[in-house]
Parts: C-alpha cells; structure tokens; sequence
C-alpha cells in the first residue's frame, strides 16, 4: 500500500473529530471519501497532508509513519488541494503555481527549464494558462481552484489529497479534472460530496459518518440505497448509465421532503 490510515483518531476540546479509522489506497488507486458535513472528511485528510497532528493512530507513506519524515520529505511526495487555502497573497497565477516546486527547491533557486515547462503544461491542463499573468486575488472561485490543482501537480508527487475538488467547478471543468485524475496514474484521496462523481471516478469509497469508518468498498458495494438512507438521510434510485454502466444515483426528491 502507498498509503494507509491506521486507527487514525483525533480529539478537540475533549471531542473525537475521527475515531480509530483505518484505510489503505493502493499505487494508482483512486480513493475517495463520502460523508455528511462534519463527518470528518477534512480532518482525516488534513493529517494526511500534515496540516493536523493526530491525537494517535498513524499516516503511513509506502510503510513509514509520516511522522519520521521532515514535512519537506513528504511535500515531495504529498500534495494537496486544501479548503484552507483562502489567505493567498497579490501573487500572480504563474508565481502561485511555481510555489509547487518549493518542496524540490532549496534556498531561492530559480526554476530551471524544465521545472518552468512543468509549471506551463499544468496551467495548459488545468486551463488556466490564459491566466498566468493575472493576480490569483482577481480570479473566480472555480479559476482559482484550477490553479491550486495546477499548483499541486507541478510538486510531482505520488499522492495527490484532494479535499473537495470539483468545489467551484462548472460542469465541463469538473469532468475535465475527474477524467484527468482517471488518467494520471497518481494515487488519489479525495473528499467528494458529489456521489455521482465519487461513483464515476473513485477505485474504493470510505464513508465516514460522525468520524468513524462505516463501510469501504467499490462504488458498486458502498453506494446502495440501503447506505445512503442510513448515512446522509436520503433516499435514491440505483440505475445503470445506459452506456457506460457507471453506477448513477437519483434522489428521490419527494421522498426526502416527506416526513
Ligand atoms: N479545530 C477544531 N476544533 C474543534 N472542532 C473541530 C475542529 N476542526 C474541526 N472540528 C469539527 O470536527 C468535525 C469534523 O469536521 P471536518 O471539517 O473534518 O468535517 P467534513 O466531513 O470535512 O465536513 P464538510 O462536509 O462540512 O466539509 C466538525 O464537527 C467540525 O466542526
């Protein structure tokens, strides 16, 4: 496994945010984790992009507890796309982009060629490079989005953690960047909202529910009518797309306006 959550639990203020969880994402997979709002999402993913020290349990990168390594050790192999990332400053989208490097790069090191066409062809796949020379504090919610993506893939990294990254993104952007994850080989963890996305696009699926580990499996073992009544308080029709045979959800609309 490239990496794994063991018992992975985090207490504030004398409050389990995360109990005990444990979740393993093989080389390539893309893992995503579904829950309601304040089920625990984010903190899980903030200790693996060691934003947040657990309380105990583990993060373990090819086997090593992330702990033993320098924070800048694990920027070279973890990026991630945060919901933290507000406070940004008058900084240009290229320069935000190049920030990505940063891991790599000791002192002020420029960029060298090759670090400056990785910074352009992110922009070119994340569709934004239209926008370089603009101020990231000038740009939409889904542009700047594009551009912290755009900044994540040019750390390199085997582990992309992805905290809800279709946020912001109109639909064309959402399956453009969902497609892109399917292709790019790195490993993923991502916190989705959308289940149609999480169906379309993720290997497993974790639910968290009030910080604890209520299922994992396929999209076809975790998504069922069944689970999504007992977690998010929903009801769905489960049907096959006509012509991909992906898993699609339908919320029963009148169902959940019922009672
Ligand atoms: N520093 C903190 N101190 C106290 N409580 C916190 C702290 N950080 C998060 N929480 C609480 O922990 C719970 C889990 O939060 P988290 O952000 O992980 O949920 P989430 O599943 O990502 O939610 P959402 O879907 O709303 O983004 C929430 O109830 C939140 O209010």
């Amino acid at each position: 496994m490239i990496l794994s959550l063991r018992a992975l639990s985090v207490e504030r203020a004398g409050r389990a945010l995360i109990e005990r969880l444990d979740l393993d994402v093989g080389d390539g997979q893309i893992a995503g984790v579904i829950g309601p709002n304040g089920s625990g999402k984010s903190t899980a993913l903030r200790c693996v992009y060691r934003a947040l020290r657990p309380t105990s349990g583990a993060v373990l990168l090819e086997g090593a507890d992330l702990t033993s390594l320098k924070l800048r050790e694990s920027a070279r192999s973890i990026a991630a796309l945060t919901q933290d990332a507000h406070a940004e400053l008058d900084f240009t989208v290229e320069e935000v982009v190049g920030l990505g490097r940063a891991p790599h790069v000791r002192g002020n090191r420029p960029l060298d060629a090759r670090e400056r066409e990785l910074c352009r062809a992110a922009m070119r796949r994340m569709d934004v490079a239209h926008l370089a020379d603009r101020s990231v504090l000038t740009l939409s919610g889904g542009e700047r989005q594009r551009v912290l993506v755009a900044r994540a893939l040019v750390q390199e990294p085997r582990v992309l953690v992805l905290d809800e990254p279709t946020n912001h993104l109109d639909v064309r952007h959402q399956i453009a960047l969902l497609s892109f994850l399917r292709g790019c080989g790195l490993t993923v963890l991502a916190a989705l909202h959308d289940l149609n996305l999480a169906a379309a696009v993720c290997d497993r699926i974790a639910v968290l529910r009030a910080g604890r580990l209520v299922a994992t499996g396929t999209p076809a073992e975790v998504l069922t009518p069944e689970l999504i009544r007992d977690v998010f308080g929903v009801e769905v029709t489960v049907v096959e797309h006509p012509r991909t045979g992906a898993r699609q959800l339908l919320y029963d609309l009148d169902e959940g306006t019922r009672s």
